[in-house]
């Protein structure tokens, strides 16, 4: 299997003005160090997102936007390009979040003109799947997350798909203090890969990084990263202090 690096990403959501995200990230790094065996991404504001760039001076940070429009310009009030992002030295954009899908109304046709549009400005696209509290008691889970996937991979190539990060998040499990099971977020990451691998090839499968997001906190951390196919985390309330996500982001290591 190749080996793939670790991936431990920040959604601060509506949370932190320019002061806050300074003093967060110096003080990360001053406490972390330099990430070389693990990537650290932290996904503020729009209005923060130059200062970020600026206070980010240690190896393996990376800076990611929540959202973005698939177009490069235009007359599309209130929204952000995949350009603009680049400008302002972002790596990566978070696309599908349930809260995107759910409180704004994206559409699986969006997020797929989303994840097109990410690789066509080069920003690495973390993409959000997750099925709701229904959709899992009803049995339909794999269902619902295989179906969010292909609609969102449609027309990407081989390669570029072997690049993106995918995010699981059920979605009764975001700030609700309910985790997914370590058992029960290894089975769908499992899945997720297989799905892919299906859709593509196993080489693909291999590479991709999968992402657990759901009420990650200190005292779960360790577990699900233990998981074989859980290459990293998507923490929303835990990544808003330092003292937790540093502990996330120093999560024991289990070679896999
Ligand atoms: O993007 C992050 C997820 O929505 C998880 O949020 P949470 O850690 O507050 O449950």
């Amino acid at each position: 299997m190749d080996k793939r690096i670790s991936l431990i990403a920040a959604n601060w959501k509506m949370h932190k003005t320019i002061g806050e995200t300074v003093s967060f990230i110096e003080t990360l790094q001053k406490e972390v160090g330099p990430c070389t065996d693990r990537e650290v991404m932290i996904a503020p504001p729009y209005t923060a997102l130059d200062a970020a760039r600026k206070a980010m001076t240690m190896e393996g940070y990376k800076l990611a936007a929540q959202n973005f429009h698939w177009e490069e310009k235009g007359a599309y009030t209130g929204e952000i390009s995949g350009p603009m992002l680049k400008d302002l030295g972002c790596d990566c954009v978070i696309l599908g979040h349930s809260e995107r899908r759910h409180l704004f109304g994206e559409t699986d046709e969006m997020i797929q003109k989303k994840l097109a549009a990410a690789f066509k400005f080069g920003l690495l696209p973390i993409l959000c799947v997750g099925e709701v509290l229904e959709e899992r008691e009803a049995g339909r889970t794999l269902e619902v997350i295989g179906t969010q996937l292909e609609r969102a991979v449609q027309g990407l190539s081989r390669e570029e798909s072997g690049k993106i990060v995918i995010a699981y998040e059920p979605v009764w499990a975001i700030g609700t203090g309910k985790t997914a099971t370590p058992g029960q977020a290894q089975e769908v990451h499992l899945a997720i890969r297989q799905h892919i691998a299906a859709l593509f090839d196993k080489e693909v499968a291999n590479r991709l990084r999968i992402l657990y997001g759901g009420s990650v906190k200190p005292d779960n951390v360790d577990a699900l990263m233990a998981q074989p196919d859980i290459d990293g985390l998507l923490v929303g309330g835990a990544s808003l202090e330092v003292s937790s996500f540093k502990r996330i982001v120093q999560y024991q290591f289990v070679e896999k």
